[in-house]
């Protein structure tokens, strides 16, 4: 089931909060070092490699020396404002070492709705991609307040799954502190089983997720499956696995048993055919 993974040409990767610091918020270098040489060694293999990274309010409120995520809207937009720079600054000097260039990109949702900034953005990640670029892909936390006003309602998950619907990926690989979808909170219930395969994101499977308990990530589960649900939705095939060490990128991409598949919807395929 999993073969025609090995297949897949162009492919977003999305890399969580809990994924990309450490508890504290500081910046985990040795992860990013490896997801740097991983992308590159694929992107060099001959895959397009598009990159969503959380992670810019975490690294702000650290060296803004905040104790906690910031409660009010303006303060973690100050802190995604400082924390923009520096991850993308930590991004650039580990791609620098593999000659890989990266560009940034910072969206709001309001850009997939409206046709002309679609088709911008659009350009602008196809001709990125087209010279051998990588995208790195973060919300613009400070003038769009929807992913981070609220903690429960969207993140980057969502636009990881539109990101991967404008690029036309093949395959979107969510990475995160947890190693798939359980069929409950494994933070919560030690007994919870990893589900590896879900045909289809039906309401069995939304109820068995739960918002997240870190201080830092944000959306949990939750907003994992509506991105998963959206994706498959238009075609593409979603995997969610752990984002401990980046060398699992290689397994995945092998057809290899990790994380939980989510099968794109055929019926999506049919319409497109059409
Ligand atoms: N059914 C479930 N399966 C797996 N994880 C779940 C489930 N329900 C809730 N979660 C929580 O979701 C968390 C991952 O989401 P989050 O902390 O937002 O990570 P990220 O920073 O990668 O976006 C897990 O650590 C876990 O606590
Ligand atoms: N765009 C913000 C939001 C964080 C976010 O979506 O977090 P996550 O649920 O860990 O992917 C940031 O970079 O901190």
């Amino acid at each position: 089931m999993r073969e025609k993974i090995k297949e897949a040409t162009t492919i977003v990767v999305k890399m969580g909060t809990t994924s990309v610091t450490h508890a504290n918020g500081t910046l985990d270098f040795k992860k990013l070092e490896i997801l740097a040489r991983v992308l590159t060694d694929l992107e060099n293999s001959g895959k397009k490699i598009v990159l969503v990274s959380s992670g810019a309010i975490g690294a702000g409120m650290n060296r803004m020396k905040l104790k906690e995520r910031p409660k009010t809207l303006k303060e973690k937009q100050a802190a995604a404002s400082v924390g923009q720079g520096l991850l993308m600054r930590v991004y650039h000097k580990f791609f620098d070492e593999y000659h890989q260039t990266v560009g940034q990109i910072l969206l709001t949702k309001d850009v997939f709705k409206h046709s002309i900034k679609r088709n911008n953005a659009m350009n602008t990640f196809n001709a990125l991609i087209d010279d051998g670029i990588i995208p790195i892909v973060n919300e613009n936390d400070c003038i769009a307040t929807d992913e981070i006003e609220e903690e429960c309602f969207g993140d980057n998950d969502i636009l990881s799954a539109m990101t991967a619907d404008l690029v036309s990926a093949d395959l979107l690989i969510i990475l995160s502190d947890v190693d798939g979808l359980y069929d409950d909170n494994p933070s919560l219930n030690k007994d919870a089983q990893l589900i590896r395969t879900v045909p289809q994101v039906d309401n069995k499977i939304l109820k068995s997720a739960g918002s997240s308990i870190t201080c830092l990530g944000t959306g949990g589960m939750i907003t994992k499956l509506g991105a998963a649900k959206y994706a498959t939705n238009c075609g593409i095939d979603v995997i969610i696995a752990s984002g401990d060490d980046c060398k699992t990128l290689y397994d995945i991409l092998d057809g290899q048993e990790v994380g939980t598949i989510f099968l794109r919807n055929s019926k999506s395929n049919e319409i497109i055919q059409d």
